[in-house]
């Protein structure tokens, strides 16, 4: 079996990687210890010694405002290395599944964004996100750059656990209620990945390389996200310290942070469903899996 090779064996969806890719081939998952994104050295040793037919690279700098203060690392894992990955599979006939993000965009487009529309990112995590995506395009390998939003997962840290667990030591939460995306689960990401990895094992895929939009259908703000959550958690008996009415919708205004985030994170993901010949699934549908798997501890 032809071996595929994971970065950020730890990270949400690099963990969701190994499930849906084990009956693909064979699968080497590295964490940041085995493969240091940030050390060129690192990265070709890992390469040389594996020889992977299909790269993917989950692995990022995901610290938005941490990255406002700390942007040489950020710019060495999330623009430097995957260009270092896409030149290594051009040079070696290998293709690149990357991950990027809807804060490429600056948000003022009214309608969904689709791939074609002009980037512009507004903090140093968008602009790092961008700069990788520039240098894997640019390394003239075949590639597929799956831009998405808002992930979340029983493995790894998110909004959907830190909303769980403030709803449980706060009894009342302001969250902003005028950025808008989509909620996409790490599992459904992997899952696509699968999809899109057996396509272009087949002939003739060449022309699928490109850039394409994938997050979970419909949209909302982070406060009706924040929302659903504290009803579905209540919905299953939990108890919390928290009332639905005691979470207030804000505008971003009021909840300063380091970095810029968009108002509009909306993805078009017409083109991989229609490249692909796939559906993807409502927003709500994935927070209620992760919802079960948490369990959270009842009184
Ligand atoms: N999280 C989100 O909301 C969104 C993410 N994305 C993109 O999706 C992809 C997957 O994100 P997600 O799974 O949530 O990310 P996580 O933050 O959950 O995981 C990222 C992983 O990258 C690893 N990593 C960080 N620095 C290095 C390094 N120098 N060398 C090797 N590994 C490193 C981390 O390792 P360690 O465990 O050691 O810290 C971590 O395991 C990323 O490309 C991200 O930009 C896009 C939109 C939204
Ligand atoms: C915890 C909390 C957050 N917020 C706001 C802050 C922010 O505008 C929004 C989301 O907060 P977070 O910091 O959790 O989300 P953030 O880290 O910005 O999430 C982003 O991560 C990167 C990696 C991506 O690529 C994006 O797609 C997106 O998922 O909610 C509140 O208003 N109240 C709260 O209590
Ligand atoms: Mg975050």
């Amino acid at each position: 079996m032809s071996t595929i090779l994971v970065t950020g064996a730890n990270g949400q969806v690099g963990f969701e990687l190994q499930r849906s890719l084990a009956a693909l081939g064979d699968v080497v998952a590295m964490t940041r210890g085995e493969m240091d994104l940030a050390n060129e050295a690192s990265i070709l040793l890992a390469l040389q010694a594996h020889r992977p037919r299909v790269i993917v690279n989950p692995a990022a700098y995901t610290a938005v405002d941490r990255a406002e203060s700390d942007a040489e690392q950020a710019m060495a894992v999330n623009a430097a290395a995957p260009g270092i990955l896409a030149r290594w599979a051009a040079d070696n006939g290998a293709w690149l599944v990357h991950y990027s993000t809807d804060y490429v965009f600056d948000g003022t487009k009214a309608d969904a964004y689709v791939e074609s529309d002009t980037a512009n990112p507004q903090s140093v995590y968008g602009e790092s996100k961008w700069l990788g995506e520039e240098a894997v395009r640019s390394a003239g390998g075949r590639h597929l750059i799956l831009r998405t939003s808002w992930v979340y997962g029983h493995h790894g840290n998110n909004f959907l656990k830190t909303i769980l667990r403030l709803a449980q030591e706060r009894s009342s939460l302001n969250v902003v209620a005028d950025q808008v995306g989509a909620p996409t689960s790490a599992a459904l990401i992997a899952d696509v990945t699968r999809t899109v990895i057996e396509r272009i094992a087949r002939p003739d895929a060449s022309d699928l390389s490109g850039t394409y939009h994938l997050s979970a259908q419909g949209n909302t703000s982070w406060h009706g996200y924040a929302a659903h959550i504290v009803r579905q958690v209540s919905a299953r008996d939990v108890k919390l310290a928290l009332t639905i009415d005691a979470l207030k919708p804000i505008p971003t205004a009021e909840y300063p942070t380091p970095a810029k985030r968009p108002h509009n994170s909306r993805l078009d993901c017409t083109k991989l469903m229609d490249g692909f010949d796939l559906s993807l699934p409502a927003w709500q549908e994935g927070v209620e899996d992760v919802i079960d798997r948490l369990k959270p501890s009842t009184h």
